[in-house]
């Protein structure tokens, strides 16, 4: 592929043009910069989280690089093709699945879906059931097949709408909100098996999620949208700094004390011989930790790492002001 990446967007928008309700009869247009002027390559293989609040903008681009929404300005290529110039030769190479509604047929059993996707993506007979078996195999399916669609759990369907993306063996998978509604033992289903896809296939995954254990588990890169735009994109750990996030140093002492004061850390919680401080998350905690036993009685001490989605809530909290 070329070195612009396996996916590559430069100063793409997306301008939507609503009619609004203006009076009794009278209707105004409004223009709705959905994506504005977002620029970014994944490489062939890599597995980025594309996150931001309600509205930012992420449905919008997921459907320009599939090619149902075509940019109003901008360039985008996916695998070398112009999504929404060639939906179709594109349809072969990408697998999309939108957590909140379902591509299966909901009357049907699960594997007329899969039959049809057989027929309608013209997939070789030989790859396709090798696919179907080790799909079916790697998520649990095989009870499922003759169930009507309608009759199966979020869980369960969610498997089947997976492995419906992926018969057709696509280089890049869409996933729009995988884990929503699921429960704690589904999401690790999904979460494993997703991971185990993009080591063993090299698919490359571009993941929308409110989740942020998701991009935690999957995603050594991130990409944060707001407004239409890129507000940061880096390392999952370059976040915290971006938001200046706090990591907390939770310490028992042998008897309840003042709050404890030491160089570079803040007591934000005391609870008899428990005291809960707070320090910059790109910091070592080691010296913080010598110093307070060196001047304290410490029984025991542990470190909590600071939630991401209040970084990012703090992140834009400091973008809007400045
Ligand atoms: N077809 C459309 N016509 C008009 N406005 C639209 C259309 N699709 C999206 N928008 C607007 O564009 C903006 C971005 O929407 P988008 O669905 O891309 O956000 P999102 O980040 O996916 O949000 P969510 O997390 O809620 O799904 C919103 O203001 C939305 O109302």
């Amino acid at each position: 592929m070329t070195d612009d990446g396996f996916i590559a967007l430069q100063g793409v928008e997306k301008v939507f043009e609503v009619r609004k309700k203006a009076g009794f009869l009278k209707r105004e247009r409004r223009a709705v910069r959905a994506v504005d002027g977002i620029s970014f390559a994944v490489a062939r293989g890599e597995m980025v989280g594309y996150i931001g609040p309600n509205g930012a903008g992420k449905s919008t681009t997921i459907k320009m690089l599939t090619g149902i929404l075509t940019p109003s300005a901008g360039r985008l290529r996916v695998a070398g093709i112009d999504p929404s110039r060639e939906r179709r030769l594109l349809a072969h190479r990408i697998g999309v699945v939108f957590g909140q509604r379902t591509t299966l047929w909901w009357d049907l059993p699960l594997i007329d879906s899969y039959r049809l996707a057989h027929r309608m993506y013209r997939i070789p007979d030989a790859r396709y059931r090798e696919n179907l078996d080790r799909l079916v195999e790697l998520l649990e399916l095989g009870d499922l097949l003759d169930v009507p669609v309608r009759q199966l759990s979020l869980g369960q369907r969610m498997r089947g709408d997976i492995a419906a993306a992926l018969l057709h063996d696509p280089e890049v998978l869409y996933l729009d909100e995988p884990t929503i509604g699921l429960d704690v033992v589904s999401k690790a289903k999904v979460r494993g098996f997703l991971r185990e896809l993009n080591a063993e296939r090299g698919t490359t995954v571009l993941l929308t999620t409110h989740d942020l254990q998701d991009i935690e588990q999957l995603c050594s890169r991130v990409m944060v949208i707001d407004h239409g735009r890129l507000m940061y994109d880096g390392p999952l750990a370059g976040l915290h700094e971006a938001g200046e996030s706090e990591r907390t140093l939770v310490v028992d002492l042998e008897r309840e004390l003042p709050p404890v004061e030491v160089e570079s850390a803040r007591v934000v919680r005391v609870e008899g011989p428990r005291q809960w401080l707070a320090f910059p998350a790109g910091r070592s905690a080691a010296p913080l930790v010598a110093r307070l036993a060196a001047e304290y009685p410490l029984v025991d001490l542990s470190v909590r790492e600071p939630d991401i989605e209040a970084v990012i809530a703090k992140m834009y909290a400091e973008k809007a002001v400045s």
